[in-house]
Protein backbone atom coordinates (compact mmCIF):
# COMPACT_ATOMS: atom_id res chain seq x y z
CA UNK A 1 0.00 0.00 0.00
CA UNK A 2 1.85 3.30 -1.28
CA UNK A 3 0.96 5.78 1.55
CA UNK A 4 -0.96 8.71 0.57
CA UNK A 5 -1.17 11.91 2.26
CA UNK A 6 -3.74 14.70 2.37
CA UNK A 7 -3.10 18.11 2.51
CA UNK A 8 -5.89 21.27 3.40
CA UNK A 9 -5.07 24.34 2.84
CA UNK A 10 -7.68 26.89 4.25
CA UNK A 11 -10.69 24.91 3.87
CA UNK A 12 -13.79 26.17 4.36
CA UNK A 13 -17.06 24.13 3.39
CA UNK A 14 -20.40 25.42 4.01
CA UNK A 15 -24.23 24.52 4.50
CA UNK A 16 -26.51 27.07 2.49
CA UNK A 17 -23.54 29.53 3.07
CA UNK A 18 -23.06 29.07 6.77
CA UNK A 19 -19.25 27.88 7.20
CA UNK A 20 -19.14 24.53 8.73
CA UNK A 21 -15.34 24.22 8.89
CA UNK A 22 -13.95 27.44 8.86
CA UNK A 23 -10.21 28.01 7.32
CA UNK A 24 -8.92 24.83 8.04
CA UNK A 25 -5.18 23.83 7.09
CA UNK A 26 -2.93 21.25 7.72
CA UNK A 27 -1.99 17.55 6.17
CA UNK A 28 -2.82 14.22 7.41
CA UNK A 29 0.64 12.45 6.91
CA UNK A 30 1.22 9.47 4.72
CA UNK A 31 -0.13 6.44 6.90
CA UNK A 32 -0.94 8.48 9.87
CA UNK A 33 -3.77 7.55 12.12
CA UNK A 34 -6.34 10.72 13.22
CA UNK A 35 -8.80 11.11 15.68
CA UNK A 36 -11.30 14.10 14.54
CA UNK A 37 -12.90 15.34 17.69
CA UNK A 38 -15.28 18.32 18.64
CA UNK A 39 -18.86 19.19 19.69
CA UNK A 40 -21.68 18.50 18.29
CA UNK A 41 -22.21 20.90 15.03
CA UNK A 42 -18.64 21.35 14.81
CA UNK A 43 -18.34 20.47 11.16
CA UNK A 44 -16.86 17.00 11.78
CA UNK A 45 -18.96 14.76 9.26
CA UNK A 46 -19.07 17.81 6.77
CA UNK A 47 -15.00 17.46 6.86
CA UNK A 48 -15.58 13.99 6.00
CA UNK A 49 -17.89 14.16 3.02
CA UNK A 50 -15.60 16.80 1.64
CA UNK A 51 -12.69 15.09 1.64
CA UNK A 52 -14.55 12.16 0.10
CA UNK A 53 -15.55 14.44 -2.21
CA UNK A 54 -19.31 14.69 -1.33
CA UNK A 55 -19.09 18.66 -0.49
CA UNK A 56 -17.95 20.83 -2.59
CA UNK A 57 -15.73 23.47 -0.52
CA UNK A 58 -16.35 27.50 -0.81
CA UNK A 59 -12.78 27.71 -0.25
CA UNK A 60 -9.17 27.00 -0.01
CA UNK A 61 -8.30 23.39 -1.03
CA UNK A 62 -8.35 19.55 -0.96
CA UNK A 63 -5.06 17.98 -2.10
CA UNK A 64 -4.19 14.48 -2.51
CA UNK A 65 -7.71 12.33 -1.22
CA UNK A 66 -9.02 12.42 -5.09
CA UNK A 67 -9.63 8.61 -6.05
CA UNK A 68 -7.89 7.88 -2.92
CA UNK A 69 -10.48 7.30 -0.41
CA UNK A 70 -12.79 5.09 1.41
CA UNK A 71 -15.88 6.38 3.35
CA UNK A 72 -17.83 5.01 6.18
CA UNK A 73 -20.75 7.37 6.82
CA UNK A 74 -22.27 8.04 10.38
CA UNK A 75 -24.80 4.61 10.50
CA UNK A 76 -28.09 7.05 10.80
CA UNK A 77 -27.14 8.76 7.38
CA UNK A 78 -28.14 5.27 5.65
CA UNK A 79 -31.26 4.21 4.58
CA UNK A 80 -31.47 -0.24 5.64
CA UNK A 81 -34.58 -0.37 4.16
CA UNK A 82 -33.38 -0.95 0.96
CA UNK A 83 -34.26 -3.81 -0.69
CA UNK A 84 -30.60 -5.52 -0.48
CA UNK A 85 -28.42 -8.50 0.42
CA UNK A 86 -25.66 -7.92 2.29
CA UNK A 87 -23.29 -9.33 -0.14
CA UNK A 88 -24.90 -6.63 -2.76
CA UNK A 89 -24.03 -4.18 -0.44
CA UNK A 90 -20.29 -5.47 0.34
CA UNK A 91 -20.07 -5.64 -3.42
CA UNK A 92 -20.60 -2.05 -3.64
CA UNK A 93 -16.86 -1.75 -2.57
CA UNK A 94 -16.02 -2.78 -6.07
CA UNK A 95 -17.66 -0.44 -7.43
CA UNK A 96 -14.47 1.52 -8.41
CA UNK A 97 -12.89 -1.35 -10.29
CA UNK A 98 -15.81 -2.70 -12.02
CA UNK A 99 -17.37 0.38 -12.85
CA UNK A 100 -21.49 -0.07 -12.46
CA UNK A 101 -23.92 -2.12 -14.17
CA UNK A 102 -20.96 -5.08 -15.03
CA UNK A 103 -20.61 -8.56 -14.15
CA UNK A 104 -18.32 -9.47 -11.08
CA UNK A 105 -16.18 -11.93 -11.73
CA UNK A 106 -15.68 -14.59 -9.30
CA UNK A 107 -13.22 -13.40 -7.68
CA UNK A 108 -14.90 -10.48 -6.78
CA UNK A 109 -17.47 -12.41 -5.35
CA UNK A 110 -14.93 -14.69 -3.31
CA UNK A 111 -13.16 -11.62 -2.12
CA UNK A 112 -16.91 -10.20 -0.87
CA UNK A 113 -17.80 -13.92 1.31
CA UNK A 114 -14.06 -13.51 2.32
CA UNK A 115 -14.85 -9.78 3.83
CA UNK A 116 -18.00 -11.16 5.51
CA UNK A 117 -16.46 -13.93 6.77
CA UNK A 118 -13.54 -11.27 8.03
CA UNK A 119 -16.02 -9.08 10.21
CA UNK A 120 -17.63 -12.02 11.51
CA UNK A 121 -20.97 -12.22 9.31
CA UNK A 122 -19.93 -15.46 8.06
CA UNK A 123 -22.78 -17.38 6.28
CA UNK A 124 -24.89 -13.69 6.14
CA UNK A 125 -24.15 -13.17 1.99
CA UNK A 126 -27.83 -13.49 0.99
CA UNK A 127 -29.45 -11.96 4.13
CA UNK A 128 -31.38 -9.23 3.50
CA UNK A 129 -29.98 -5.80 5.32
CA UNK A 130 -33.03 -4.68 6.46
CA UNK A 131 -33.04 -7.59 9.04
CA UNK A 132 -29.54 -6.72 11.14
CA UNK A 133 -28.69 -5.21 14.04
CA UNK A 134 -27.34 -1.95 14.23
CA UNK A 135 -23.64 -3.81 15.09
CA UNK A 136 -24.35 -6.46 12.09
CA UNK A 137 -25.25 -3.36 9.63
CA UNK A 138 -21.77 -1.81 11.08
CA UNK A 139 -20.04 -4.54 10.29
CA UNK A 140 -21.40 -5.06 6.91
CA UNK A 141 -19.99 -1.21 6.42
CA UNK A 142 -17.00 -2.29 7.61
CA UNK A 143 -16.39 -5.29 5.25
CA UNK A 144 -17.60 -3.20 2.27
CA UNK A 145 -14.45 -0.93 3.18
CA UNK A 146 -12.16 -4.24 3.02
CA UNK A 147 -13.94 -4.67 -0.42
CA UNK A 148 -12.42 -0.85 -1.36
CA UNK A 149 -9.01 -1.40 -0.34
CA UNK A 150 -8.32 2.54 -0.68
CA UNK A 151 -4.96 4.31 1.00
CA UNK A 152 -7.30 6.67 2.79
CA UNK A 153 -9.80 5.37 4.58
CA UNK A 154 -12.57 7.96 6.40
CA UNK A 155 -14.78 6.50 9.05
CA UNK A 156 -17.64 8.84 10.47
CA UNK A 157 -18.51 7.55 14.05
CA UNK A 158 -17.58 3.75 13.84
CA UNK A 159 -18.14 2.47 16.80
CA UNK A 160 -21.48 4.25 17.43
CA UNK A 161 -24.18 1.89 19.43
CA UNK A 162 -22.09 -1.09 19.57
CA UNK A 163 -21.00 -3.45 21.88
CA UNK A 164 -17.92 -3.63 23.63
CA UNK A 165 -17.11 -6.68 21.78
CA UNK A 166 -17.77 -5.32 18.37
CA UNK A 167 -16.51 -2.19 18.87
CA UNK A 168 -13.10 -3.78 19.86
CA UNK A 169 -13.54 -6.32 16.66
CA UNK A 170 -13.71 -3.61 14.47
CA UNK A 171 -10.87 -1.40 16.16
CA UNK A 172 -8.59 -4.26 15.59
CA UNK A 173 -9.53 -3.99 11.62
CA UNK A 174 -8.91 0.02 11.88
CA UNK A 175 -5.83 -0.69 13.65
CA UNK A 176 -5.00 -3.35 10.86
CA UNK A 177 -5.48 -1.20 8.42
CA UNK A 178 -2.91 1.83 10.20
CA UNK A 179 -0.39 -1.38 10.33
CA UNK A 180 -0.80 -2.07 6.40
CA UNK A 181 0.64 2.05 5.93
CA UNK A 182 -2.88 3.44 4.93
CA UNK A 183 -4.07 6.89 6.29
CA UNK A 184 -7.54 6.40 8.59
CA UNK A 185 -9.09 9.35 9.80
CA UNK A 186 -11.82 8.31 12.37
CA UNK A 187 -14.33 11.10 13.76
CA UNK A 188 -15.24 10.00 17.20
CA UNK A 189 -16.74 11.52 20.70
CA UNK A 190 -14.93 8.63 23.24
CA UNK A 191 -12.02 10.86 24.27
CA UNK A 192 -10.67 7.97 26.52
CA UNK A 193 -10.94 5.79 23.30
CA UNK A 194 -9.12 8.24 20.97
CA UNK A 195 -6.19 8.93 23.88
CA UNK A 196 -5.79 5.00 23.98
CA UNK A 197 -5.61 3.94 20.56
CA UNK A 198 -5.48 7.31 18.34
CA UNK A 199 -1.97 8.84 17.57
CA UNK A 200 -2.70 11.98 16.38
CA UNK A 201 -5.86 14.23 16.76
CA UNK A 202 -7.71 17.50 15.46
CA UNK A 203 -9.44 18.99 17.75
CA UNK A 204 -12.73 21.36 15.53
CA UNK A 205 -15.09 23.62 16.64
CA UNK A 206 -15.83 24.72 13.71
CA UNK A 207 -12.59 26.74 12.76
CA UNK A 208 -9.47 24.72 14.14
CA UNK A 209 -8.76 24.84 17.58
CA UNK A 210 -5.78 22.25 17.43
CA UNK A 211 -3.87 20.06 15.33
CA UNK A 212 -0.95 17.17 16.14
CA UNK A 213 0.22 14.41 18.73
CA UNK A 214 -3.02 13.39 20.78
CA UNK A 215 -1.73 13.96 24.17
CA UNK A 216 -0.94 18.27 23.17
CA UNK A 217 -3.99 18.82 21.56
CA UNK A 218 -6.79 16.86 23.90
CA UNK A 219 -5.46 19.62 27.21
CA UNK A 220 -8.13 20.97 28.94
CA UNK A 221 -7.30 24.65 27.57
CA UNK A 222 -7.91 23.27 24.19
CA UNK A 223 -11.09 21.42 25.33
CA UNK A 224 -12.74 24.34 26.99
CA UNK A 225 -12.07 26.94 23.60
CA UNK A 226 -13.74 24.31 21.86
CA UNK A 227 -16.83 24.02 24.28
CA UNK A 228 -16.49 27.48 24.77
CA UNK A 229 -16.52 28.55 20.60
CA UNK A 230 -19.74 26.17 20.35
CA UNK A 231 -21.62 27.83 23.11
CA UNK A 232 -20.98 30.95 21.13
CA UNK A 233 -21.74 29.73 17.57
CA UNK A 234 -24.55 31.64 16.31
CA UNK A 235 -26.70 29.08 14.10
CA UNK A 236 -27.34 32.51 11.94
CA UNK A 237 -23.81 33.03 10.79
CA UNK A 238 -23.76 34.63 7.33
CA UNK A 239 -21.14 33.37 4.64
CA UNK A 240 -17.82 33.59 5.57
CA UNK A 241 -16.47 36.82 4.00
CA UNK A 242 -12.87 36.30 4.29
N1 LIG B 1 -27.35 19.03 5.04
C1 LIG B 1 -27.22 20.10 5.82
N2 LIG B 1 -27.92 21.24 5.60
C2 LIG B 1 -27.78 22.33 6.37
N3 LIG B 1 -26.94 22.40 7.44
C3 LIG B 1 -26.23 21.29 7.72
C4 LIG B 1 -26.33 20.10 6.94
N4 LIG B 1 -25.49 19.18 7.47
C5 LIG B 1 -24.89 19.75 8.51
N5 LIG B 1 -25.32 21.03 8.67
C6 LIG B 1 -24.90 21.99 9.71
O1 LIG B 1 -23.49 22.10 9.63
C7 LIG B 1 -22.92 22.15 10.94
C8 LIG B 1 -21.90 21.04 11.07
O2 LIG B 1 -22.58 19.79 11.00
P1 LIG B 1 -21.77 18.42 11.04
O3 LIG B 1 -22.77 17.32 10.86
O4 LIG B 1 -20.64 18.48 10.10
O5 LIG B 1 -21.22 18.45 12.55
P2 LIG B 1 -20.58 17.27 13.42
O6 LIG B 1 -19.39 17.84 14.10
O7 LIG B 1 -20.36 16.06 12.59
O8 LIG B 1 -21.75 17.02 14.49
P3 LIG B 1 -22.14 15.72 15.38
O9 LIG B 1 -21.04 15.51 16.39
O10 LIG B 1 -23.40 16.19 16.04
O11 LIG B 1 -22.34 14.56 14.44
C9 LIG B 1 -24.08 22.06 11.91
O12 LIG B 1 -24.44 23.37 12.32
C10 LIG B 1 -25.20 21.45 11.09
O13 LIG B 1 -26.46 21.87 11.54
Amino acid sequence: MSPAEIRLADLTVSHQRRPAVHHLSGRFAPGSLTAVVGPNGAGKSTLLRALAGLHRPDAGRIEGAAGQVALLPQGTALDRAFPLACRDVVLFGLWAETGAFRVIPRAGLDRAEAALEAVGLGGFARRPVGSLSAGQFQRLLFARLLLQDAPVILLDEPFNALDARTAAELLALVKRWHGEGRTVVAVLHDLDLVRRDFPETLLIARDPIAWGPTGEVLTAPNRLRARMMAEAWAEQAEACAA
